[in-house]
């Protein structure tokens, strides 16, 4: 369904990503994981049109998106969410839904509709006429899934959405993840949470430094030496290795 390949982007000096590829399957849930500063959040801004790449280009249902706005992106059914949190503080969380489904409709009241099933899909159901300003963290994020869901999107990119939470709160979550997926919605996800990743995801992508350093099944991945060192540094997979040993 996407395929971004050889995306590469520099920031004056630094090379944020470089020449990194991913795909990600129609109906499957696929993490995007690494180390702090990996490049993860740039590649999903190339993904979705935010910062246009210095190499590389992005397919999404075929046709080459790599040069498109992020609105008609966003009209092809690739919506994302931001890792900070950005609600309208003035508005409710009605409206706050609604903007996300202003893409398919220029009626008020139809938005609103809209926007009052999509709170009851991620349990804002009760939280209607509040102001976004008053939620709590974990509703906060909530109300960030359920924007970018009223987009109505083919395809989902989820940045953290789950960072903040404490353990309970993400255990009320990843069904809510499981239960859009099931509907048909193809999701992309960054995650530190490895509990949630190996929870969730059918594919797990592995950045660092910009490089994209593994893919496959989570649990596969996560036993890859050099996905070990990317996190843990240089000689870590050894260690863990010699210390399981030594236990044994
Ligand atoms: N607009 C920018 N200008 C300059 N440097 C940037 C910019 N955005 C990101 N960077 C740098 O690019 C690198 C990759 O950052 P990015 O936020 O993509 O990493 P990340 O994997 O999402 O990290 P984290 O998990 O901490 O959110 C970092 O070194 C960051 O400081």
């Amino acid at each position: 369904m996407l395929k971004a390949q050889n995306l590469t982007k520099r920031f004056s000096g630094l090379l944020a990503v470089d020449n990194a590829s991913i795909e990600v399957q129609q109906g499957s849930i696929t993490g995007l994981i690494g180390p702090n500063g990996a490049g993860k959040t740039t590649l999903f801004a190339m993904i979705a049109g935010f910062l246009p790449p210095n190499g590389g280009s992005v397919t999404f249902e075929g046709e080459d998106i790599t040069q498109e706005k992020p609105h008609l992106r966003a009209r092809r059914g690739l919506a994302r969410t931001f890792q900070i949190v950005q609600p309208f503080a003035g508005l409710n969380v009605r409206d706050n839904i609604a903007v996300g489904a202003y893409l398919h409709t220029k009626d008020p009241d139809e938005a609103k509709r809209q926007a009052s099933l999509t709170a009851e899909k991620v349990g804002l159901g009760r939280e209607l006429d509040k102001l976004a300003s008053g939620l709590t963290i974990a509703g906060r994020k909530r109300l960030e899934l359920a924007r970018a869901l009223a987009t109505r999107p083919k395809l989902l990119l989820l940045d953290e959405v789950l960072a903040g939470l404490n353990p309970s709160e993400i255990r009320d979550v990843l069904p809510i993840i499981r239960q859009i997926r099931d509907e048909g919605v193809t999701i992309l996800m960054i995650e530190h949470i490895m509990q949630a990743v190996m929870n969730l995801c059918d594919t797990v992508h592995v950045l660092s430094q910009g490089k994209m350093i593994a893919s496959g099944e989570p649990r596969i991945v996560c036993n890859d030496p050099a996905v070990i060192e990317a996190y843990l540094g240089h000689g870590a997979a050894e260690r863990i290795r010699s210390e399981g040993k030594a236990n044994a």
